[in-house]
């Protein structure tokens, strides 16, 4: 799916005013519509006290028009308007009117005011800003956000969560509000998916409001984010007159005395994936743990306790190199020489990723769409500091293009970025801040690699089906206890989970169980 920005939003707006012939404040009555409808089947006329503070801009005009639909339907309304400055929007204007005209004389509140009164068990509508804000609140705006949180109501934000920039970092944290339920409109936004900013949001939920879906397939992104419906297209089925040979050959370098379950891990996700076959390059310490954990894969030896030469005669289709590999000075060595002959994309995970950010020259060795899959503390010794998630970005973004290599920032919301295009994955959980995920990961891509797919949907669709097993096994052992190899099993589930098609439950069944 795709994130547009602010200024695309805005674009959209105004094409779809223009090609559909309607009125601007025609769009804001259809996304105040949206809002009521999904509030009004959810409380179903409940008396619950329902507060909108609605800024001067269109997001307050939003909540104006949304405080109308509530007041005709029978809620216990209170208008409060953030009269945060006096140029107050043309759409704001019609819909204050429209609330004047029925009898509603909102609150206006400025710095001089006090602040309502808010019961912890009424209801917010926080529509003071959207995604229009283009500077910090003042300190009263501040002051009025303090006293909406420390009322513990539940916040429901329309748009964006106010106080939240789309494309950079708040200075001030109490500037924002905490919503619990945030509804955006047309698609979910950027902000909602990276750490600094993810905070603020509790659950989303996108409400069409009609932009035009021609103008909005047309418009290139720069932001996407991955679920089911992207990575889909990515999958290869299988034939039925194939043989292993057809699936590639997986190598896994990696391991050392005390680290060999690493590579354990990754050498199992890369057959668990379905690669053809599979071979760990281990130190000899890891000869007899890798044939009794994993039967299936042939292991090739180098010195004793760690990697100090790689060298082989087979002929793989995809290289992971750097699961508990260590950063032995020979090793080092070994991996720098390696790189000198080697002409395939590599996987580099863990201490492949520390041996660069150490031995900086040795990424220009690296080959075209070689993927490095960085934790953000790996992240950080590759690209440097960074001061906040958009600079974070911007300074991986430099990085791939620099080395025309696949990025892919791990945690919550695993980022990958190729050729300037960021991809957002949307499984996973934190269950799996756990050791050796990130090995599994590593087997997965490069597993899916040698399979024959290509760098960037390989780095894609493995972050998405190992994300996914993750979701699904966390059911049957919940956050604490899920570890590595509990991800291992559920890939298979992953995969199967691909062609499952969601059950819907019709919106009157869905209230129903939401009663009982
Ligand atoms: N296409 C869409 O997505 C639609 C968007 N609509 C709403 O429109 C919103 C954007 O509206 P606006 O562009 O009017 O902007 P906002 O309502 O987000 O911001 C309010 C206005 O105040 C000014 N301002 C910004 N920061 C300020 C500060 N710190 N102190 C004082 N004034 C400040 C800005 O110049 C801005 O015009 C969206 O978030 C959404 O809620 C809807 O009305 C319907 C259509
Ligand atoms: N809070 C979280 N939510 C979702 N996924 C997470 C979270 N924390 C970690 N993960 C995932 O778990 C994996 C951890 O990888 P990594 O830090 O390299 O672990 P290790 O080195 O122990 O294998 C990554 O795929 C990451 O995206
Ligand atoms: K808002």
């Amino acid at each position: 799916m795709k994130l547009f920005a602010a200024e695309q939003i805005y674009a959209a707006d105004k094409f779809t005013i223009e090609k559909q012939q309607i009125t601007s404040d025609a769009l804001m009555e259809q996304a105040a519509i949206q809002i009521f409808n999904w509030m009004h089947l959810r409380m179903q006329g409940a008396p619950v006290k329902i507060h909108l503070f609605c800024g001067i801009g269109n997001n307050g005009g939003d909540g104006m028009a949304l405080a109308r639909h509530l007041q005709e339907h029978g809620y216990n309304i209170g208008v409060h308007v953030v009269n945060y400055s006096e140029k107050r929007s043309k759409d704001f204007l019609i819909n204050l009117d429209r609330l004047k005209d029925r009898k509603i004389w909102p609150n206006f509140i400025d710095s001089n005011c006090e602040f309502p009164e808010i019961h912890k068990d009424d209801i917010i509508v926080d529509a003071i800003f959207g995604i229009g804000l283009n500077r910090e609140p003042s300190d009263w705006v501040v002051n009025l956000i303090d006293h909406l949180h420390k009322s513990e109501a539940f916040v429901l934000s329309v748009d964006i969560p106010s106080g939240l920039y789309t494309d950079k970092i708040s200075t001030n944290e109490k500037a924002i509000v905490k919503a619990n339920y945030v509804l955006s409109f047309q698609a979910p936004k950027l902000i909602f998916f990276l750490p600094d900013t993810g905070i603020y949001i509790g659950q989303w939920e996108v409400l069409d409001i009609g932009l035009d879906p021609e103008y909005l397939s047309a418009t290139e992104v720069e932001y996407e984010i991955i679920g089911k419906n992207e990575v889909l297209p990515m999958y290869k089925p299988r034939e039925k007159y194939t043989h292993k040979g057809t699936y590639g050959h997986s190598l896994l370098i990696g391991g050392s005395y005390g680290k060999i379950g690493a590579s354990i891990l990754a050498t199992k996700a890369s057959l668990k994936i379905g690669s053809g076959l599979a071979t760990a390059y281990v130190p000899k310490c890891g000869y007899i743990p890798l044939q009794t954990a994993v039967p299936e894969a042939m292991v090739l030896t180098n010195s004793e306790e760690y990697i100090a030469d790689i060298s082989y005669k087979i002929e793989p289709n995809a290289i992971g190199v750097g699961v508990g590999l260590g950063t032995e000075k020979e090793t080092v060595d070994a991996f720098s020489k390696f790189l000198d002959s080697n002409k395939l994309p590599l996987v580099v995970d863990a201490d492949g990723l520390n041996i660069l950010s150490e031995n900086k020259k040795l990424l220009k060795k690296l080959p075209e769409n070689s993927i490095l899959t960085p934790h953000p503390k790996e992240l950080e010794r590759l690209i440097g500091v960074w001061k906040g998630d958009f600079d974070k970005l911007k300074k991986a973004k430099a990085f791939s293009k620099k080395y025309t290599c696949v990025l892919i920032i791990k945690g919550a919301n695993t980022i990958t970025l190729f050729n300037g295009k960021v991809y957002i994955n949307t499984t996973g959980n934190p269950g799996m801040a756990t050791a050796g995920t990130g090995d599994v990961l590593t087997g997965v891509i490069t597993g899916l690699m040698a399979q024959g797919y290509d760098s960037l949907s390989a780095a894609i669709f493995g972050v998405y089906l190992h994300g996914r097993a993750g979701d699904m096994v966390v059911e049957q052992v919940g956050y604490q206890s899920l570890m590595a190899s509990d991800i291992l099993e559920a890939l298979g589930d992953a995969y199967i989970d691909l062609f499952k098609v969601p059950e819907q439950a019709p919106p009157q069944q869905e209230q129903q169980q939401e009663e009982g």
